[in-house]
């Protein structure tokens, strides 16, 4: 029960939206497809539904190529950013489509079509009109609706981004729940890393068509494999670092770093909130942090962003708390933040 990709490349013309990819999602697995827009994510996601034509490569399904399967022979699930249902139906006329199109007589239809809005949160809504539902809800009853037939790869397309940001955080978190429980094989397509890492256990980061690095969330937010993944993950600055048991010396002070970075040179990415700064006449400090000057504040929603200017290094982003705020033109120390800060290759 395993997706396999090999060598996949379609084109649009003169464009090459995927080059070359190789992954691969196993049984109740849910691998991510993550980059910026126009990254070919998801041409890819299309390829694999057999919604693109193959330029080179192979789709396979158990190691049986789909080449010659069309899309309604697949047995997978699809879900769109908008949800694409039937407006003329019900909400169990959705969610039962499919189940109706196999053949399911209407008992079975009807106990599959309950046990689905059940799962997510829609008990009762049978015959509500889809056109009166909020967008949350109508991607409730899509997702239903590609589950209801039992597909054996389910393949979710931005599902959550027309959405507002609270919707969607509270909608990716039931959305991983129902795939858990379900034991569904998956694979999204999402530009928000937030989404990637609550909905998926595999994380495919991808940009200008291919795959750059494929890892579990944390290994990917925490040691990006390359440059172009730090930048897309938030790493705004890379400063060159020596890793010696565990901590990184750079030149804005010493870090923690992850217990498998071997000893050697790397370079740390620094995400927005990496450097934080703290007034330089509250006692502490060592002989191993930064120092700098503030240069420019500004008021945030929970925190102040300061602009330091550090000698031999020169502008710096930084953030501090409401609480004591330093002036402008006053010295501060500088520390790093584990939590914020990414290790790449030397
Ligand atoms: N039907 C099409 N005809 C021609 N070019 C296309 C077509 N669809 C996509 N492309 C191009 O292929 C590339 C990949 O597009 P794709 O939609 O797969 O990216 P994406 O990462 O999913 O982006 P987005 O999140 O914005 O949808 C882009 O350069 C895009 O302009």
């Amino acid at each position: 029960m395993t997706l396999t990709v090999r060598g996949l490349t379609v084109r649009y013309g003169e464009v090459l939206a995927v080059r070359s990819v190789d992954l691969s999602v196993p049984d109740g697995g849910v691998l991510a497809l993550l980059g910026p827009s126009g990254c070919g994510k998801s041409t890819l996601l299309r390829a694999v539904a057999g919604l693109e034509a193959v330029a080179r490569g192979r789709v396979c399904w158990d190691g049986v190529d789909l080449a010659g399967t069309p899309v309604h022979r697949r047995a997978f699930g699809l879900v769109f950013q908008d949800g694409q249902l039937f407006p003329h139906r019900t909400v169990a006329g959705n969610v039962a489509f499919g189940l109706r199109m196999a053949g399911a007589d209407r008992a079975v239809r009807d106990a599959r079509v309950a046990e689905l809005l059940e799962l997510v949160g829609l008990a009762g809504y049978e015959r509500r009109r889809v056109t009166q539902l909020s967008g949350g809800e109508q991607q409730r009853v899509a997702l239903a609706r590609a589950l209801a037939p039992r597909p054996r790869l389910l393949l979710l397309d931005e599902p959550l981004s027309a959405l507002d940001r609270e919707l969607r955080d509270q909608l990716a978190v039931d959305l991983a729940r129902v795939l858990t429980e379900t034991g569904t094989t998956a694979l999204v397509v999402t530009h928000d890393h937030d989404e990637a890492f609550t909905l998926a256990d595999q994380v495919a980061v991808m940009s200008e068509g291919q795959i750059r690095q494929v890892d579990g969330p944390e290994r990917v937010w925490r040691r990006p494999a390359d440059e172009r993944v730090a930048r897309f993950l938030g790493c705004s600055r890379l400063v060159s670092a020596t890793v010696r048991d565990g901590w990184a010396e750079s030149v804005l002070g010493r870090v923690r770093v992850p217990g498998d970075v071997p000893d050697g040179a790397v370079r740390l990415g620094l995400r927005a909130s990496a450097v934080r700064v703290t007034r330089a006449d509250r006692g502490g400090g060592t002989d191993v942090e930064a120092s700098g000057e503030v240069l420019r504040r500004v008021h945030q929603r929970d925190h102040v962003r300061l602009l330091v200017r550090v000698a031999d290094v020169g502008e710096v982003q930084a953030s501090t708390p409401f609480a004591g705020v330093p002036e402008v033109g006053e010295r501060v120390r500088l520390t790093l933040d584990p939590d914020a800060v990414a290790v790449l290759a030397g």
